[in-house]
């Protein structure tokens, strides 16, 4: 049997639309959801398997893409929103009612990504956001309990989808982190 990814890739990785102009995230609360209108397609969608992301309930690997900080407003509900770790590099907004990440934000503009946040682009009723092109920290989900004896299953299965497994960022994100490192420290 295969393992389990993340419900939205377990079936096939659905493409996204060129001219998806963005939507409106909700969280899972059955009442008084908190809403986030997003007015930009997102960017650089992965699922990750660190312990920091949030998960549906039974995945393994959370989905999380990016968007630019402007295009993003809190629309309904903002009151339930609390900042989960304070002291992580990536602020993500809880919902206290149900606990989903409506987004995180980087708050530390020396940070290579500040200016992005993120986003799971699965609370979107809407249909055309990008769709994922890897997968991000694969090697975390030992870290949430998934037996290391499973890893070569869930590295194959992964690149079945179409989603290559690494196990920090992809190559180009990785390279872009490290221009921006090495701009600030003047060698390059
Ligand atoms: N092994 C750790 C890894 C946590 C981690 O570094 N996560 C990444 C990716 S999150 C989205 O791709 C990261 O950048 N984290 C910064 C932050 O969370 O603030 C674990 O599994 O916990
Ligand atoms: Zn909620
Ligand atoms: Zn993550």
């Amino acid at each position: 049997m295969n393992p389990t990814i993340h419900p939205a890739v377990d079936n096939g990785v659905r493409a996204g639309s060129d001219s998806f102009p963005g939507g409106t995230l909700h969280c899972h609360c059955a009442s008084d959801r908190v809403e986030v209108a997003v007015k930009a397609q997102s960017a650089h969608n992965h699922v990750c398997g660190c312990t920091k992301c949030w998960k549906p309930d039974g995945a393994t690997f959370s989905m999380v893409a990016v968007v630019p900080r402007d295009s993003l407003s809190v629309t309904a509900h903002e009151e339930k929103l609390d900042v989960v770790d304070p002291s992580a590099a990536i602020q993500r907004h809880a919902c206290r009612g149900c606990g989903v990440h409506m987004y995180g934000r980087i708050e530390n503009t020396g940070h290579p990504f500040h200016g992005l946040d993120f986003i799971h682009t699965e609370l979107s009723d809407d249909s055309g956001w990008s769709a994922p092109e890897f997968a991000a920290f694969v090697s975390s989900i030992i870290e949430s309990g998934t037996n290391p004896g499973d890893m070569d299953a869930v590295r194959s299965r992964l690149k079945e989808l179409g989603l290559p497994p690494y196990d920090c960022l992809s190559p180009p994100l990785m390279d872009a982190i490290a221009t921006h490192i090495a701009k600030a420290k003047g060698v390059l």
